[in-house]
């Protein structure tokens, strides 16, 4: 990447994290419940195994309407720090035990986290998203380098992005370790961009 793209990148996270945390809270209520909806549509949600959500922060749209509307076969996880720069997903249910990451995010304190390979769709947070499925995420790499296997693998896990459409971007210049994402859902559109477009 070069150094202006990098710039680039930076200042486009500060404007669009900026507009997400000024949604006002009336917009995030009815905002999750819209999004539950669309996530549970999704043609590929699936009926049983794991799902990765995440502990939203900084103003993301919530996912605990989602969580609590899952299938009951359906275990909810939530993406763990690995010390090899990668993510791993454990399962956690409401008031079981959380601890605060280095960046002040809880994870389960007990549960023993899994791979993302074990997940049957990862919802992903993102601090912009474009239609074709590009992600800009807070910049620390983590989701790229723990769904890298996907670049050559088919679904699952799905990936799908989550976020509010003030997020949204015409086209995020793609770096060389992107990986698509196979669906976007913010409060008002589902996008699933496909892969065989020219
Ligand atoms: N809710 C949520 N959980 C998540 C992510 C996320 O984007 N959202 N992550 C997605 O990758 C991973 C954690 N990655 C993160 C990367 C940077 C920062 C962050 O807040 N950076 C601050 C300052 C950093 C600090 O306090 O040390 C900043 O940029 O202002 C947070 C999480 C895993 N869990
Ligand atoms: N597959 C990978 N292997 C090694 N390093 C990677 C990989 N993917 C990304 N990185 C590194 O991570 C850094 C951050 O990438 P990027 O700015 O795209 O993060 P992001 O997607 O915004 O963040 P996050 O996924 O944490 O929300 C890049 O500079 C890159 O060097």
């Amino acid at each position: 990447m070069t150094e202006a793209t990098a710039t680039a990148r930076d200042a486009l996270r500060r404007e669009l994290r900026e507009r997400r945390r000024r949604l006002p809270p009336a917009t995030r209520i009815a905002g999750a419940e819209a999004l539950a909806a669309r996530l549970s549509a999704l043609p590929f949600a699936p009926t049983t195994g794991h799902v990765a959500g995440y502990w939203a922060m900084d103003g993301e749209i919530a996912l605990h309407v989602w969580q609590l509307r899952l299938p009951p076969e359906v275990r909810y996880c939530l993406p763990v720090l690995g010390d090899d720069g990668v993510l791993r997903f454990a399962p956690w249910r409401p008031g079981e035990d959380l601890v605060a990451n280095r960046y002040g995010i809880p994870e389960p304190a007990s549960a023993e986290p899994l791979p993302a390979a074990a997940m049957a769709l990862i919802v992903t947070p993102l601090v912009g998203f474009d239609p074709a499925g590009h992600r800009l995420g807070m910049g620390g790499g983590w989701y790229d380098r723990t769904l890298a296997f996907r670049r050559d693998r088919a679904a699952p896990p799905w990936l799908v992005g989550a976020g509010f459409s003030v997020q949204r971007c015409d086209a995020l210049p793609a770096e060389a370790w992107d990986v698509p994402l196979d669906a976007v859902c913010t409060e008002t559109d589902t996008f699933t961009p496909s892969r065989h477009a020219a």
